[in-house]
């Protein structure tokens, strides 16, 4: 394994991934993994080595799909980040292996591949649980998941409003910058959120952000943050009135504090509404509480590389 073809940077996984190409094959691996056929995928709830002088972990996140032949793994790093730290909260590197021989088939830049398949996934739980004619679109957080979740949402939905808060005003300024289209800076996280129809909550916040009075009943929020057992991004009365999806019911069990802590029940994950075997409560308040899962980072991966296979006319 020297062969530089196979090391893929950010540029290449930026220019070989979109979201259209994406998101039906995340819906296929959701689905695939909320079946629990081990010659579907087999994928462990993520191990997190804590990092505790630097205020991290290390995630790892191993994936085997033997039908499709896909054997992957994502080193994950991220870090509970203080107001006013620019260093990023989150760096990652996914691993393509060859199942029968063992062999490294690529390494891949993981920043474009977890901001993109993160996005794709809250937007196929919009998909299916947002209130009909949703018009308002709010996001708490301005990092590299708001940019990531905007990008996918404005391609995926047509809301008449985006309204985004940051802890920082600076934050706010550099979101609006980079982004095309009108969006409406608001300075409070009740401000931005009050009558919205969706709400995507991407912060690096170990406490709440989100409020379950300031939600409008039926609303749909995809929660992107708190990924350890003691972190929180939503409230109890949030996490009590809302019907509770998730990706890994698993993994929320293990590694979410809104769900641990506010002993909500979860309620499906969103491959059983996508399997057809639990209903996607659109008319109730819902909840798709995210933590990302390693055959998200598998499917990205060999999409990755079936595409650059294809353009480079190898094998
Ligand atoms: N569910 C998943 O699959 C998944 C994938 C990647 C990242 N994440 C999580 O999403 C979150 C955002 O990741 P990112 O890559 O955009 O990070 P980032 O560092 O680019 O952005 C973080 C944002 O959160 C804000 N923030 C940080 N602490 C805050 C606080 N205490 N209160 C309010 N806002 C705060 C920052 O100002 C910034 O706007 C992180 O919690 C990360 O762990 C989840
Ligand atoms: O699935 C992921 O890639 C992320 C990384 C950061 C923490 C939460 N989960």
């Amino acid at each position: 394994f020297n062969e530089q073809n196979f090391i893929f940077q950010q540029s290449k996984t930026k220019d070989l991934l979109s979201p259209a190409d994406l998101i039906p094959r995340l819906e296929d691996a959701l689905g695939k993994f909320s079946r629990r056929d081990a010659a579907e995928v087999l994928q462990p709830v993520r191990t997190a080595v804590p990092l505790q002088k630097h205020g991290g972990f290390m995630g790892l996140m191993p994936t085997y799909m033997e039908k499709d032949g896909v054997l992957s793994t994502k080193f994950v790093c991220f870090y509970k980040r203080e107001e006013g730290s620019t260093l990023p909260a989150v760096q990652a590197t996914v691993v393509l292996l060859d199942p029968e021989y063992g062999n490294v088939k690529a390494v891949m830049d993981g920043e474009v591949i977890t901001a993109m398949r993160t996005a794709a996934v809250s937007a196929i739980s919009a998909k299916l649980l947002m209130p009909p004619q949703a018009e308002v679109l709010a996001i708490l957080g301005t990092g590299k998941q708001a940019l990531s979740h905007c990008r996918v949402f404005t391609e995926m939905f047509s809301f008449k409003e985006l309204r985004v808060w940051s802890r920082t005003k600076e934050g706010a300024a550099r979101f609006i910058r980079s982004i095309d289209g009108p969006v409406q800076g608001c300075s409070t996280a009740e401000e931005a959120v009050r009558g919205a129809d969706v709400i995507v909550t991407v912060t690096g916040s170990t406490q709440p952000v989100l409020f379950g009075q300031w939600v409008k009943a039926g609303a749909h929020v995809a929660a992107v943050g708190a990924c350890r057992p003691d972190w929180r991004e939503l409230d109890d009365v949030l996490m009590k009135e809302a019907v509770v999806y998730a990706d890994s019911r698993e993994g929320a069990m293990l590694e979410s504090g809104d769900v641990i802590l506010s002993g909500a029940e979860v309620f499906a994950e969103l491959g059983d509404v996508i399997n057809g075997t639990k209903a996607a409560h659109r008319e109730k308040t819902t909840v798709f509480k995210s933590l990302g899962m390693g055959v998200e980072d598998a499917v990205s991966a060999q999409l990755v590389f079936d595409r650059w296979k294809a353009q480079a006319g190898k094998f």
